[in-house]
């Protein structure tokens, strides 16, 4: 059988602090804010069966894992690029629902490998569209998807897909270390009144471009986890743990994860993950 497969990684990504700007049109609908892409991330495989198996209206194998199972927002990038048929495999080492935008990438890791197991000709700004308009029209994330795209430590100055928002970045390369205590719904707090958060997050916003260092990232992040009163026991807990052994940490929006830059959480006696800030964004991989 003459199968086409692909591969994209795409970084994982902590959201700092944010701001929420939906919208009718999901690629103006987005969020302001900043965060860290990570080393540790999603891989995508996407497997086009012959001619046939691509145009049949079968839904191909899901796999997360290894396991049985999908992410919503990555099926309506594959509706839109008519790639149902396809087999896709997800794996990552990054937990689910935890705040390290693991659906955003998923979806723009199925619109790379989709794009280019099925040649469907779509440039990378088009794929990033799709992928973020799946993710806000799922309301799993907001911003996830463009910061995924861009990778390094993003700075999301517009709301919005490529074409519409703007990015600009902290300039930083930097080891990073978290904890994950468990999830957090996205679809819960992007569901309830976003406006005292939004507007903590315009603040962080506004201090961060008077500053754009990694520490005033994390200062500002750990100022409005409390002010949009999304902080729960256990992250500051960790948060004052790490301010006591001399280190930078903050609150993963959204899920009950501390990050820390550096060795931050070990110096404070934790066992983090370690990875670091990635580099480069999401892109497609030679298998
Ligand atoms: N084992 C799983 N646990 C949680 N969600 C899962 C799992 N398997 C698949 N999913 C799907 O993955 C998506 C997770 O989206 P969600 O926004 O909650 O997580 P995330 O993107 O990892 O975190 P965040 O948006 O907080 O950064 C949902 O669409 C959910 O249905
Ligand atoms: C809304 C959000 C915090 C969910 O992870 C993220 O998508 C963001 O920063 O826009």
């Amino acid at each position: 059988m003459s199968s086409q497969r692909a591969t994209a990684f795409v970084p994982g990504h902590v959201t700092a602090f944010f701001s929420a700007h939906p919208a009718d049109d999901p690629s103006v609908a987005g969020s302001r804010g900043a965060g860290v892409t990570l080393t540790d991330g999603v891989t995508v495989t996407v497997s086009a069966g012959d001619a046939s198996d691509a145009a049949s209206d079968e839904t191909g194998s899901r796999t997360i894992d290894g396991r049985t199972g999908s992410v919503g927002a990555a099926e309506d990038v594959l509706a839109e690029l008519d790639a149902v048929a396809a087999d896709v495999a997800v794996e990552t080492d990054l937990p689910i629902g935890a705040g390290f935008g693991v659906s955003g990438a998923a979806a723009l890791g199925a619109a790379l490998a989709a794009n280019a197991a099925l040649d469907r000709g779509r440039s990378e700004n088009e794929l990033v569209g799709i992928a973020h308009a799946a993710e806000v029209g799922r309301g799993t994330g907001l911003g996830d998807v463009v910061a995924q795209a861009r990778g390094g430590a993003p700075i999301r100055l517009e709301p919005g897909a490529p074409g519409v928002g703007e990015l600009d970045a902290v300039p930083a390369a930097a080891r990073v270390e978290y904890v994950t205590f468990g999830e957090l719904s996205t679809e819960a707090v992007l569901g309830g009144d976003t406006a005292a958060l939004s507007a903590a997050g315009e603040d962080a916003l506004d201090r961060l471009r008077a500053d754009p260092r990694l520490p005033t990232v994390m200062a500002a992040a750990r100022r409005f986890a409390r002010e949009a009163d999304l902080l729960v026991s256990e992250v500051a807990d960790a948060l004052d743990a790490v301010d006591e052994a001399g280190g930078e940490a903050a609150m993963a929006m959204l899920g009950r994860t501390v990050f820390a830059l550096g060795s931050g959480l070990s110096d404070a006696g934790y066992e983090p993950e370690v990875c670091r800030i990635d580099a480069a964004g999401a892109r497609l991989v030679e298998q």
